[in-house]
C-alpha cells in the first residue's frame, strides 16, 4: 500500500542559493525524503533540483510542458522529452494559473497530456472551478468539461488534482464536504470515461497547510495534496507530508 502523494509546487519562486537551503532541509526531513513526495520547481531550476535530489526518494516534477512534442522552432518552450531527459517524473498540466494567464484550453491540454505520457512521465491534470462558477451551481459541469482533456490519454497512467480556484493562495480552504463531493465526482467520471483504475489518485490543492492537512488527507476520496505556498518552508511542508503517510 502506498502513502498519499504530496507534490509541492513552488510556482514562480526560487533562487539558486535559496533552493539549495530549502532542498537541503527537505532531504534532512524523513517525512519529506521518502517515496510519495514530489517537488515542482520552475523549469530554470529543474536541473539544480534533479541534481540535489539524485539518490533521494523525492520525485522531480515540472509545472508545465510544451504542447509541441517534437524539437524545433518553438522559442521559449520546454518539451516533455527535455523534462524527462533531466529526470522529471511528474508534470503539472492545466494548472488554473496557466489556464488563467495563458488561455490553455482542452485542445492545448490534450496535446500536453499526450506529450507527457509519450515521454514516459505521469501527468497531473489540474481542474477546478472559480467562485462564480461554484455560486452558479456549475461545479459538476465545469469539472466534467475540464476532465474531457483526459480522452487524449484514455487508459494511460495519470493523476488528477482538484484545486478550487477560489481556495488557491487565499487561505480559504474548501470544506471537507466540498472536497469529498468533488473528489467522488472526479473519481466516478474518470473510472467511467477515461480508463482510470481504482488506483487513480485525485489530489486536493488549495490552501493546504500544516493545520488542515490531517483532516483533508484523512478523506478516503483524497489521494494526496498539491501544495503551493506551504511547500516553500520545510517545517510546514514536512507536517503535510507526515499527514500524507496514511495508507490509501
Ligand atoms: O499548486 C498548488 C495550488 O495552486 C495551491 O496553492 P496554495 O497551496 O498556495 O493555495
Amino acid at each position: 500500500m502506498d502513502s498519499k502523494l504530496v507534490i509541492g509546487n513552488w510556482k514562480m519562486n526560487g533562487r539558486t542559493a535559496a533552493n539549495q537551503a530549502l532542498v537541503a532541509g527537505m532531504l534532512a526531513d524523513a517525512d519529506i525524503n521518502r517515496a510519495g513526495v514530489g517537488i515542482a520547481a520552475p523549469d530554470i531550476y529543474l536541473s539544480q533540483l534533479a541534481t540535489m535530489l539524485q539518490g533521494s526518494q523525492i520525485a522531480v516534477a515540472a509545472q508545465d510542458a510544451s504542447r509541441f512534442a517534437a524539437d524545433g522552432a518553438f522559442t521559449g518552450e520546454t518539451s516533455a522529452a527535455m523534462l524527462a531527459d533531466i529526470g522529471c517524473r511528474y508534470v503539472l498540466v492545466g494548472h488554473s494559473e496557466r489556464r488563467q494567464y495563458f488561455a490553455e484550453d482542452n485542445a492545448a491540454l490534450s496535446a500536453k497530456l499526450q506529450a507527457v505520457v509519450a515521454a514516459g512521465m505521469v501527468p497531473v491534470l489540474c481542474v477546478g472551478e472559480t467562485l462564480a462558477q461554484r455560486e452558479a451551481g456549475q461545479v459538476e459541469a465545469v469539472i466534467g468539461q475540464q476532465l474531457e482533456a483526459l480522452a487524449a490519454i484514455n487508459g494511460q497512467h495519470y493523476v488528477v488534482a482538484y484545486e478550487p480556484v477560489w481556495a488557491i493562495g487565499t487561505g480559504k480552504v474548501a470544506t471537507i464536504e466540498q472536497i469529498d463531493e468533488v473528489h467522488k465526482q472526479i473519481r466516478a467520471v474518470v473510472l467511467q470515461c477515461y480508463g482510470a483504475s481504482d488506483s487513480i489518485r485525485v489530489l486536493y490543492g488549495g490552501s493546504v497547510k500544516a493545520d488542515n492537512a490531517d483532516a483533508i488527507l484523512s478523506l478516503a476520496s483524497v489521494g494526496g495534496a498539491l501544495v503551493g505556498g506551504a511547500s516553500l518552508e520545510v517545517n510546514g511542508f514536512g507536517k503535510i507530508c507526515q499527514a500524507a503517510k496514511k495508507l490509501i
